[in-house]
């Protein structure tokens, strides 16, 4: 049976892209201690599903996936029933778990409680099948939230309310800053989760005075992002925040907030060659209060190494937007989290919250819960898009998946936003591409220095073409090339080789050693000798590399969405393939939105904006159902 799996199976799916090599290889690797060929296929699928974000294989899923591969072999597939009998077609997910806990591959777990697998490369938890190592994972990061939601501050700081009162002046309707604030104020661990320009850096650095305020000593403060280009818009918009807060909020308190945000890796300190960083739980990050902005981008890996490096008593503040897309490695730890949303609050935290704040909040307290509901915080209205803004409208159905609303915004006469769906819309991107770039291409007739660096990099950055995929024609190679060649043909640049003035880039690894990080955006430009490549490093200085110093990049006149995630641009034109893929979905269209702040040029078919407005992602983990049983456990004390 297993000759037949790797004989005829695995190189059928390979070739239609189904499988991997790297998932062959583990099961074939298995193979040397496992005869079964239902587990080795298992094997596979768990690492496919590691390559698609999903953190475990859910075996409930075994038969709908089966279904279809073997009806690419229909020739085999008597041979192959074996791997679907019927009593896992009807059950599939007690029949495969009995079956695969007797491997001696996996190690089967009945309560999260329990001490992770050793030496068993699997695991198997609640129908769930794991690498051992992504359950440890997450085994880790669902016992610190537990703790964090079961260890809730339920005494105020004194004067919490009238320091409350200080920040924020009272109004009519339920400030969710305001809630906001007070929740972080009292808990170790809360989420604050919002759309664009709903307030999310303006409520943390109000949140953060208030933590000076209350500090007897100079508070440890720690700003972070999961990118650099991330962490470089946290310092810009923290910067600005206290800018237009120092009228209303006292210097003091203003003063002991950082001025620059670093990235998480920074923050943690790499060990070059090594997965584990410098800083973790023997050797703590020496903060009393952590803030991590677009914590959607945060992987589960990343997010249990994060967790078990902060000390004890300190206060972790995450700040995202729960609907865009999730990490491109597994996990999606920020949406995960945020389903307890739908569970209300608890009696208790909304008296907590109306002595601090005043707000009632009866209407979204819910009898039962997990107490990790009462960690999170929705910003609810948006300060940047009003009611004429077709972005903020068209964001929000599209988030509803409300695909009725997404057709009938385009005859509404927005002035910010336009769809292209004729037949002639890729060349018309490319013109009006070339056309939104030239502002930046008339930087290129004088000779570049960091300080006309500042405007060259400010100008390139308002306009980006954004992509949903990277081949064909709708794919970011594609429009790279045709963008650059229409610059070339209309003479704005000069393309002689690979390097060229004008040739924006796009950093796709990390180089600690100079400060460039993956996602980091430089543009080519002479400094009157030879050609340098531009750069705003995070400390905000200006410097211009060499083009044969640079790690890996790629060119950057158009980039993926998944690459401009905490990122945002003045004008965005957002360029949709005809035909459905598993990529498009509501997230990344959602993302691709809001990425615009004044104007978006989206280029797309009605049918493709309505099947990715109903195609919502899903990342299959168990973190819900780990909080759930260790809730259980805890109540059952
Ligand atoms: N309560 C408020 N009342 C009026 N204006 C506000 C309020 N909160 C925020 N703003 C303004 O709205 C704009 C967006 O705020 P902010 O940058 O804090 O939002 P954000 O959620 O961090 O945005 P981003 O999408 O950039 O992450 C800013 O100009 C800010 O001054």
């Amino acid at each position: 049976m297993s000759e037949l799996l790797f004989r005829q199976l695995f190189p059928v799916l390979r070739e239609q892209r189904l499988l991997r090599d790297i998932d062959i290889e583990l099961a074939r690797t298995c193979a040397r201690f496992e005869p079964d060929a239902m587990m080795l296929l298992a094997v596979a699928l768990v690492s496919n599903e590691l390559g698609r974000g999903h953190v475990c294989l859910a075996l409930s899923h075994w038969p709908e996936r089966l279904t279809q591969w073997l009806a690419l072999v229909p020739e085999l597939a008597l041979a192959l029933a074996s791997l679907l009998p019927r009593e896992v077609a009807a059950h599939p997910e007690p029949v495969l778990s009995a079956r695969f806990a007797d491997s001696a591959l996996v190690y089967p777990v009945t309560s999260p409680a329990e001490l992770p697998a050793h030496g068993r490369p699997f695991t198997l938890f609640a129908g769930r099948l794991y690498l051992s190592r992504y359950y440890a994972f997450e085994q880790f990061v669902a016992g610190w939230l537990q703790r964090a939601a079961v260890t809730n501050e339920t005494s105020a700081a004194a004067g919490l309310s009238q320091q409350l009162v200080k920040l924020f002046a009272p109004q009519t309707e339920t400030d969710w800053q305001a809630i906001a604030v007070a929740t972080a104020a009292r808990g170790r661990f809360t989420l604050i989760s919002g759309g664009p320009g709903t307030g999310k850096t303006t409520t943390v650095t109000k949140l953060l005075a208030l933590l000076v305020a209350q500090s007897e000593q100079p508070l440890l403060i720690r700003l972070a992002a999961p990118t650099g280009k991330a962490a470089a818009r946290l310092t810009e918009s923290i910067s600005k925040a206290r800018q237009s807060l120092a009228a209303t909020i006292p210097g003091a308190w203003l003063a002991g907030i950082p001025t620059e945000a670093s990235t998480l890796h920074r923050l943690l300190g790499v060990i070059p060659g090594q997965p584990e960083f410098r800083h973790r739980a023997e050797n703590p990050l020496p903060l009393e209060v952590l803030v991590v902005d677009e914590a959607s981008m945060i992987d589960l890996p990343m997010m249990a190494r994060l967790l078990a490096a902060l000390p004890p008593r300190a206060k972790l503040i995450l700040l995202g937007d729960k609907d865009q897309l999730a990490s491109v490695e597994a996990g999606a730890v920020l949406g995960d989290i945020c389903q307890f949303v739908t569970q209300g609050i608890s009696a208790a935290q909304a008296g907590r919250l109306q002595q601090d704040t005043g707000y009632a909040l009866q209407a979204y307290v819910q009898t039962a819960g997990h107490p990790l509901r009462d960690r999170l915080c929705l910003l609810r209205k948006s300060y940047r898009f009003d009611a004429r803004s077709g972005i903020g409208q068209l964001a929000a159905a599209v988030n509803q998946g409300n695909a009725a609303a997404v057709q009938a915004i385009w005859s509404q006469d927005f002035s910010d936003i336009r769809l292209h769906s004729d037949e002639q819309r890729l060349a018309h991107a490319v013109a009006l591409a070339a056309n939104g770039y030239q502002r930046y291409l008339a930087h290129l007739h004088q000779p570049m220095d960091a300080t006309r660096a500042v405007s060259l990099l400010a100008d390139f950055n308002d306009l980006r073409v954004l992509c949903a995929v990277h081949d064909g024609p709708w794919g970011i190679n594609s429009m790279n090339e045709a963008i650059a060649q229409r610059l070339h043909q209309q003479g704005d640049l000069v393309r002689e080789g690979d390097w060229y003035a004008g040739r924006p880039v796009m950093i796709t690894e990390n180089d600690y050693g100079l400060g460039l990080y993956n996602g980091d955006i430089g543009v080519a430009a002479s400094d009157g000798e030879r050609l340098r490549v531009w750069f705003q490093l995070p400390d905000g200085h200006i410097h211009g590399f060499l083009p044969s110093r640079l790690p890996a990049h790629d060119t950057a006149w158009a980039m993926t969405v998944h690459k401009s995630q905490g990122s945002e641009f003045s004008h965005t034109l957002l360029l949709l393939p005809p035909e459905m893929n598993p990529l498009l979905t509501r997230e990344l269209l959602y993302t691709g939105i809001t990425r615009a702040r004044q104007r978006l040029d989206l280029f797309a078919t009605p049918d493709v904006l309505t099947r990715m407005a109903g195609k919502a992602t899903e990342r299959y983990s168990g973190l819900v159902t780990m909080l759930e049983t260790m809730q259980r456990l805890h109540d059952a004390e």
